[in-house]
């Protein structure tokens, strides 16, 4: 927790003086109208592969439109409260997570928990015919953009290799003789030839198991941030890296904003300086430079993108708002190494083989005091407690909308945590007896102790944040409760 938040704060000066070193000034960059956008874009955004609406299949457009509306009539859409540099702040845009059953994805310190889309060997009751469909619609898009990706990082690969063969395929700084250094042209090539991506690796990077989708109408919206360094206008989404995901895994994203006839027309295009405000936008910009001039690719209704390789730890994006209401469903490989049902629940049962229930009088005692037992045990009780039940409790009934799947294996971990808490009570009782030898005594207080710090802290964070002003106005009410043991 601590090392994460220096981190924040190093990464918020280093930020503070890029823009005291701006003044006010903006950073150029460029965008679809500006006679060099597409050669920028091959130099140095190369692995940001965009593809039109016309090259996917009207039936599949259809199923996921028609998905997106399903999802959103059910009011299946919620904005989050994140925590961004220790603040509670509600994001803008709506979402839902759908993916693998028992899949979940964390983003500024919420857990989001995925809606199973259909899967073999699960059975998964969805509240409606409708939302049944959504999740199918969206997992045949997920297939669909797992071949994608693989054929566009390949088709990079090719290109890659071409080039370095012919270096008279120059996209040099000739073409930017103002904007740029020529240290910096080929590095965006090189860095993905040295890598190299095996076939193992084109799979394992594709093979999405989650997707968020994203909501917002922008009229809706009463205050957007402005873009604070190229002045992009306003943002959806800020600027960022996507987290928790597979090292050099792509992220595909299917774009539909739909025409509203309440939007006013735009202007004139020619007389535009900068990008069409009407229009939706992603930007992109590599990280810490100010010398590269930054991106703005226009977004039309069915167009997708995909994030290839290292992109999304060399660069940044944000999402530049346009006028009308806007879905965006942005399929990951997420790092689920800690994030899935399975795993808490093979955590729960380390922690739970300290225990023995006895079954005449239904006391728990516990197996061993040995210290670094019952210090792996109260990890494992925060890891329960603070990464999945107050997470989910946090959030409400909002799991209820699509389906109740989430109901009972939450129950269940409920009550392993409750086994826990009992597991913790015990231990203690144990160091307080007046037979406990001192040094016993010491021991065990050493090695629960930072845990037990740590959950108190924890404990007085969440409950702020459920009583919090944004945490009461959540559509979907925060269950405050807190089982009668911690009362
Ligand atoms: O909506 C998009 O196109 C991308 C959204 C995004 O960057 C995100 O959700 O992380
Ligand atoms: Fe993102």
């Amino acid at each position: 927790m601590k090392r994460n938040g220096s981190r924040e704060k190093e990464k918020e000066a280093k930020k503070q003086r890029l823009l005291e070193q701006l003044g006010d000034r903006w950073l150029p960059y460029l965008t679809s109208h500006d006679t060099d956008f597409h050669q920028l874009w091959r130099t140095k955004y190369s692995k940001f592969i965009l593809k039109e609406a016309s090259e996917v299949s009207e039936e599949l457009h259809q199923e996921i439109q028609q998905a997106f509306v399903n999802l959103l009539e059910h009011g299946c859409f919620f904005q989050d409260l994140v925590r961004i540099k220790g603040k509670d702040v509600l994001t803008p845009v709506s979402r839902i997570l759908i993916g693998n059953p028992g899949y979940t994805y964390k983003y500024l310190n919420t857990r989001l928990f995925a809606i199973p889309w259909p899967t073999e060997g699960h059975e998964i009751q969805y509240i409606n015919e409708k939302i049944s469909a959504a999740c199918e619609a969206l997992n045949k898009l997920n297939s669909y953009f797992h071949d994608e990706a693989i054929v566009a990082l390949q088709k990079y690969n090719n290109l890659q290799a071409k080039k370095l063969e012919s270096p008279s395929v120059s996209d040099t700084e000739q073409d930017f003789p103002g904007l740029m250094k020529k240290e910096y042209i080929l590095e965006d090539q090189r860095s993905f030839h040295s890598h190299g991506t095996q076939c193992a690796n084109l799979e394992s990077r594709t093979s999405y198991n989650v997707t968020l989708i994203n909501y917002m109408d922008p009229p809706k919206m009463f205050y957007l941030k402005q873009e604070p360094y190229f002045g992009m206008g306003k943002m959806a989404v800020s600027w960022h890296h996507d987290e928790n995901l597979v090292e050099r895994s792509t992220v595909a994203v299917y774009n539909y904003s739909y025409k509203d006839p309440l939007v006013p027309k735009m202007k004139d295009k020619e007389d535009l300086k900068g990008r069409d405000p009407a229009i939706w936008h992603i930007g992109l910009k590599i990280a810490w430079d100010i010398k590269t001039p930054g991106l703005a690719v226009p977004l039309y209704p069915g167009d997708s993108y995909f994030m290839l390789d290292d992109l999304n730890m060399t660069h940044q994006h944000c999402v530049l708002s346009g006028l009308q209401p806007r879905f965006s469903s942005t399929h990951r490989v997420a790092e689920s190494s800690t994030g899935t049902l399975e795993y808490i629940f093979a955590r729960c049962q380390v922690a739970l083989q300290n225990s023995e229930k006895k079954t005449d009088s239904g006391i728990i005692i516990l197996k061993s005091l040995e210290g670094t037992l019952i210090e792996q045990v109260e990890k494992i009780h925060n890891e329960v407690e603070f990464e999945w039940l107050r997470q989910f409790w946090f959030q409400g009934n909002r799991y209820r909308k699509c389906s109740n799947w989430w109901h009972q294996p939450m129950m269940k971990l409920e009550d392993f945590w409750k086994e826990m808490e009992v597991m913790t009570h015990v231990v203690l009782c144990e160091a307080r007896k007046v037979e406990c030898p001192v040094e016993k005594r010491h021991e065990i207080i050493n090695y629960i102790l930072p845990s037990l710090t740590e959950r108190q802290e924890l404990r007085k964070e969440w409950i702020a944040r459920c009583q919090s002003h944004l945490g009461q106005g959540l559509t979907s009410r925060p269950e405050t409760r807190v089982p009668s043991i911690l009362e």
